[in-house]
């Protein structure tokens, strides 16, 4: 690939080592097309160091192992157990073979252990103590299902989006008090990382209707054709800026190395593009600065405390109702149940969105100080204090912004296809974002019709756009729908042009949202 002192020449330049990244380069590679290089900030590809160290759990599913790579990471705590800091779980398994989640395949493959875990084994707290909040939940997931319909109603009628906090009214839901907020939080805020507020009403019940799940496996896939000494892997390089025109792509990294390529595929997070941590000449155009700043980008924070000893319930998760403010420290998991991490004496609680954020400006003594506060309150004042405290904040972190994507309120249906409009079929941009239903997530498993193919799971995103870059490479006239629709723009760089896109855009969404319908109706059949 060396062309001069610190210039690369190769056909597909990749642009982050994450899942995305990893399924583009795999494709690549199973294609037949070896010329590519992987660009990666952070200092290591997808180890799977140890399989044998459990570390998490995940909603219906736990894959125990230990990975890293993009939002994939891992951390150690002080008594030697690996605790993920990213994702972890797994929602949907598929069925035996054909239609099986791609990373459950991975996770048979490499043979690991999974264990089910249970959101009905919850016990329920307010800062009085242990409070009974059965009607309350049972109310929200009530309201829920009057939700997912009317969204669905709302979708075939041509209505517009509205918020998620107007779904729930609609749906006859409104909270009246912090045990409401409480059982609406742990229903709505603990998937898509942000209040009914801000989220948009229709695509929370299209996001909702599909299994999701975790997919580190896909590093140790990484290792079956890319290794940290492959000289197609440029590590601890941070692009600063991107370069495209209809000749092609340069890339530009803080360690003054230049890469010329035919294609780019960029997998930076929302947050990265929202964030202007790169340049793009020419800057990207209007339709496409719409599309980044019209997703959310939501925060999940994961805080880790290590205890000498366990003095807690051994339910699989708690919610506490704070009286004064929603979303204060709500979600607790001990981890140390039978299957999970036994021993550990470690609990995990959960804060997204503005409590997130805020967590992030302050000490983690400060942070500790009012989680102990809570866990008195639950607990009693004899409680120990823990010897560990650990938490990431996604937030700030310059190649993040942030933990997934999620749609905002009242959003424009044509967004989530112009995320992934490539420029030039030159530049191309892929990632849990750019994926139509399973936004803010790793991966996908469900059954779509055939005609949907192109609306795959996050997982897959890589690989479609390695695929469409293919075809690109082979016949400048093909490359699908991306093309097409890169056509459709090109004749008009405003936003009259997207008549074509919008509808297919929403034809796209409705189908999902009956083959998810079709999906869940299934599936509690089968249950039943
Ligand atoms: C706390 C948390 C919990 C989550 N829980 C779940 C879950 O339970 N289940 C689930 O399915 N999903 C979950 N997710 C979402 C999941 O992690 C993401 O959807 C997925 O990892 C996204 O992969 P990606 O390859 O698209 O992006 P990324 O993993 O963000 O990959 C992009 C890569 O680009 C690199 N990069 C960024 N900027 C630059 C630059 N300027 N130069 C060079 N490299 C750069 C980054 O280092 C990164 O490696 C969670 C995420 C977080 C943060």
């Amino acid at each position: 690939h060396v062309i001069a002192e610190n210039v690369l020449r190769t056909k597909v330049v990749i642009l982050g080592a994450g899942m995305t990244g990893i399924t583009a380069a795999k494709t690549l590679h199973e294609e037949g097309v070896h010329d590519f290089v992987v660009v990666e900030a952070r200092s290591e590809l997808g180890e799977l160091s140890s399989f044998a160290v459990p570390s998490q759990f995940a909603l219906y599913q736990l894959l125990f192992c230990s990975s890293s790579g993009g939002r994939m990471q891992t951390f150690t705590l002080e008594n030697g157990i690996n605790v993920e800091l990213g994702p972890n779980w797994i929602h949907g398994l598929g069925r035996l073979p054909s239609e099986l989640n791609p990373i459950y395949s991975l996770a048979i493959k490499y043979n690991l252990t999974t264990v089910s875990s249970n959101a009905e084994d919850l016990e329920t707290f307010d800062s009085s103590g242990k409070i009974n909040m059965n009607k309350d939940l049972e109310e929200v997931s009530s309201a829920w299902e009057r939700y997912l319909a009317l969204a669905g109603h709302r979708l075939d009628n041509e209505k517009a989006d509205l918020t998620a906090r107007a779904g729930f009214s609609l749906s006859a839901f409104k909270p009246r008090n912090h045990l409401q907020e409480a059982a609406e939080y742990f229903l709505f805020d603990f998937t898509f990382g942000q209040p009914p507020e801000v989220t948009s009403f229709i695509g929370a019940a299209n996001n909702n209707n599909y299994t999701r799940g975790y997919g580190f496996l896909v590093q140790q896939e990484a290792k079956e054709f890319l290794n940290a000494s492959d000289s197609r892997l440029a590590l601890n390089h941070v692009v600063t800026s991107i370069t495209y025109s209809t000749e092609g792509v340069q890339i530009q990294t803080d360690k003054h190395l230049t890469i010329e390529a035919d294609h780019a595929i960029c997998t930076f997070s929302l947050g990265v593009l929202q964030n202007d941590d790169v340049k793009f000449y020419p800057p990207l155009p209007p339709w496409k600065q719409e599309a980044i700043y019209g997703t959310n980008m939501a925060t999940y924070t994961k805080i880790f405390l290590r205890f000498n000893q366990s003095f807690w319930a051994e339910s699989e998760f708690w919610l506490y109702a704070d009286p004064k403010r929603r979303g204060y420290y709500p979600i607790w998991q001990p981890l140390d149940l039978p299957g999970f991490l036994p021993g550990s004496n470690t609990l995990l609680v959960t804060v997204t969105d503005t409590e997130a954020r805020r967590i992030a400006k302050q000490s983690t003594e400060e942070t500790r100080a009012e989680i102990m506060a809570v866990l008195r309150s639950m607990y009693g004042k004899d409680i120990p204090d823990p010897q560990e405290i650990v938490y990431k904040n996604w937030h700030s972190d310059p190649l993040f912004r942030g933990s997934y994507s999620n749609w905002g309120a009242s959003y424009p249906f044509d967004v989530f296809r112009t995320l992934r409009e490539p420029l030039y079929n030159r530049l191309w941009f892929a990632g849990e974002g750019t994926s139509t239903a399973f936004f803010g997530f790793l991966h996908a498993c469900l059954k779509l019709p055939l005609s949907l193919k192109s609306t795959d799971g996050a997982y897959l995103e890589g690989q479609k756009a390695a695929k469409a870059v293919i075809e690109t490479l082979q016949d400048h006239t093909t490359g699908e729908e991306y093309h097409h629709h890169y056509k459709e723009y090109s004749k008009n760089q405003d936003f009259n042009g997207f008549s074509e896109l919008r509808s297919d855009s929403l034809n796209e969404l409705r189908q999902l949202i009956r083959a998810g319908d079709k999906l869940v109706t299934n599936a509690k059949a089968a249950v039943n």
